[in-house]
């Protein structure tokens, strides 16, 4: 399985010893680790062995990113049942070499045994290349709240797979295969983002990690959350009316994830990094009022939608 990763520059010793050794040229190095359990966070009927590997790839560098981190190493820890086919393996191992290639990093390592359930625990490390970590604590009243990346769409491709709906491409690729906007995560750090993370649980509820851990309130603007139209065209296909269309898509850009998107404060007074997109502001709050508050995170003033699912199973 690991003869076919290849190497990069940040690789001093990779896998076949009992470690191997990753260059951190500046002393300072990001960690971090996600797992991915069949039935959970993939099935096989939906996703092929490459799909996965790749997703497994993006979910954990799309985090060494939202630190404001260049993607180096990873560790795999693959955890299998005895008759998962040999080309599963092998179908996986090529999405983790081509999604690696993508975002730069290389396989330094990882382990094999049994187990009843097909596990995926990934560890990945990153190169701050000298920065300060870009945290989820730094965001200040007044910052602009931008991001990067895609929206919902993965949210619609997993609601079709679910449908047995083949189509729009584009959403169920999305949800097969995200794709992070790994470098826009040091783009957003060189620019001096003061908070970041990506989004892996849905908008709302992993800015209100960002809220909870800078003690601070966010207020999304709808008119600036515009839906690509093929998250429109996913809706579409779901069963949604073209009347309703534009507002389900923009539920879903809010209370979907897994797209991996970077979302991320800005000082008012920074010119935004190229693609990203300004969609609210950073308000503030007493510390208890954050604290005890349901939804840090508001649209337009309201309560954002909870789920991007109910509307459809409505169709
Ligand atoms: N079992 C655990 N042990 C230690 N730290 C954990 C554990 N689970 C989550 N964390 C930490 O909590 C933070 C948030 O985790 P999580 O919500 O999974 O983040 P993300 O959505 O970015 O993957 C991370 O710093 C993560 O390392
Ligand atoms: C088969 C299947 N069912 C449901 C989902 C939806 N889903 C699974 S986990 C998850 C949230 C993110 O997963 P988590 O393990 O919390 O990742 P992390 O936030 O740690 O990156 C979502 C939306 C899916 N991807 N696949
Ligand atoms: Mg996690
Ligand atoms: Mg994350
Ligand atoms: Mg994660």
């Amino acid at each position: 399985m690991t003869s076919q990763f290849p190497a990069t520059d940040d690789v001093i010793l990779g896998p076949g010893d009992d470690a191997a050794v990753v260059s951190a040229p500046d002393g300072r190095t990001v960690a971090t680790t996600d797992v991915l359990v069949e039935g959970r966070h993939f099935r096989r009927e939906w996703s092929s062995a490459r799909d996965v590997g790749h997703r497994a790839v993006a979910q954990n560098f799309a985090d060494v990113a939202a630190m404001g981190a260049r993607p180096t190493g990873l560790l795999i820890g693959f955890a299998a049942p005895p008759d998962l086919p040999v080309d599963w393996a092998d179908g996986f191992s090529l999405g983790v070499r081509d999604e690696c290639a993508v975002a730069g990093g290389a396989v330094v390592g990882g382990d094999m045994v049994g187990s009843d359930t097909l596990t995926i625990a990934i560890t990945a490390l990153g190169d701050l290349q000298g920065r300060a970590p870009v945290r989820r604590d730094g965001a200040r009243p007044g910052d602009v709240v931008a991001y990067t990346g895609h929206l919902g769409l993965s949210a619609a491709g997993l609601a079709l797979l679910r449908g047995g709906i083949d189509g729009p491409a584009a959403c169920l690729d999305e949800h097969r295969r995200p794709s992070p906007p790994y470098a826009e995560g040091v783009a957003a750090a060189r620019m001096g983002a003061t908070a970041m993370l990506d989004v892996s649980d849905g908008l709302a509820q992993d800015l209100g990690h960002l809220c909870r851990a800078g003690g601070v309130l966010i207020d999304l603007d709808s008119r600036a959350l515009v839906p690509e139209p093929a998250l429109v065209e996913g809706v579409r296909a779901l069963g949604v009316p073209p009347e309703r269309a534009e507002q389900a898509a923009r539920d879903l850009m809010v209370a979907g994830g897994e797209d991996h998107a970077l979302v991320a404060a800005f000082d008012p007074a920074t010119a935004l990094p190229d693609h990203w997109h300004r969609i609210g502001k950073v308000r503030s709050a007493d510390q208890e009022q954050v604290k005890n508050s349901v939804n840090p995170v508001t649209v337009d003033g309201c309560a954002p939608p909870r789920g991007g699912w109910d509307h459809f199973r409505q169709g």
